[in-house]
């Protein structure tokens, strides 16, 4: 694993978004895994500001979004498919119909699913995930419990995700109680794994997923077993590694 520590925020966004496009750059039709939360955010921005000063062409890249909540509708201000057009897709060049996020309004949720994981064989995988960690080590909205589910599928959100994504509503009571999440069989699958933290509340998760045991009671904890992942962090957010110099653990 490759671990870059970067003094803040910003700089966790600038590295973030530099390997992302790199990897435009090497394939300029790749396959992106992406993510939704604060953490993106900055990284997004940096990736609009290149393509809008022409540096950096999304137009042949494709998408693949981790989750959507389930019962919000595309347009709805918290639906990760309005949170990806504000944040990233209405300010660069990629084309529409090449951007994929779960349908959470799907009237069969389990279809959904299994077309989300065809459409994903169909296009041979993502060549990059980026993903942040929830705090309670989830990925994507893959949440601890007693297994490792491989393929996209309808989750309860726990109680410590619904109280960490209610800063985004306007009460705990307006989260979503589920979401349609990728599996942790297609998060493996990536051929690369861009995990992006900041900030002291995610020290913990990320030393649980990193230096602890592979359980599914900490999701994040499986990248171990990942032959290719890049952590990007502020200092905070890997003060519990024990050096972030080299190797993780
Ligand atoms: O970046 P944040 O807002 O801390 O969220 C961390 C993780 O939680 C989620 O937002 C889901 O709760 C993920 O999409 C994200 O990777």
């Amino acid at each position: 694993m490759r671990i870059y520590q970067e003094a803040d925020y910003a700089a966790m966004s600038r590295r973030c978004a530099n390997l992302i496009s790199a990897e435009v750059i090497r394939k300029p039709d790749c396959v992106l895994g992406l993510a939704t939360g604060s953490t993106p955010v900055g990284i997004y921005h940096q990736l609009a500001e290149w393509n809008r000063k022409g540096d950096l062409s999304f137009w042949d890249v494709i998408t693949v979004n981790l989750d959507e909540y389930r019962g919000l509708a595309p347009t709805h201000t918290q639906s990760y498919r309005d949170f990806m057009q504000k944040n990233l897709f209405d300010h660069i060049d990629i084309r529409q119909e090449n951007t994929y996020v779960p349908n959470g309004m799907a009237q069969d949720p389990e279809e959904e699913c299994s077309r989300y994981d065809s459409m994903l064989r169909a296009l041979g995988g993502t060549d990059l995930q980026l993903l942040g960690l929830g705090r309670n080590g989830h990925i994507g909205f893959n949440e601890p419990g007693p297994a490792f589910i491989k393929e996209t599928h309808v989750v309860e959100l726990s109680q410590s995700t619904i109280e960490a994504n209610a800063r985004f509503f306007e009460s705990a009571d307006e989260v979503p109680r589920q979401a349609i999440t990728m599996g942790i069989g297609c998060i493996m699958e990536a051929r690369r794994v861009l995990v992006a933290v900041s900030g002291e509340d995610k020290a913990e998760a990320v030393y649980r997923s990193f230096c602890g045991p592979i359980t599914p009671e900490v999701p994040g904890s499986i990248l171990q077993l990942h032959g290719d992942v890049v952590l990007v962090g502020d200092r905070a957010a890997l003060s519990r590694l024990p050096d972030t110099s080299e190797e993780a653990c």
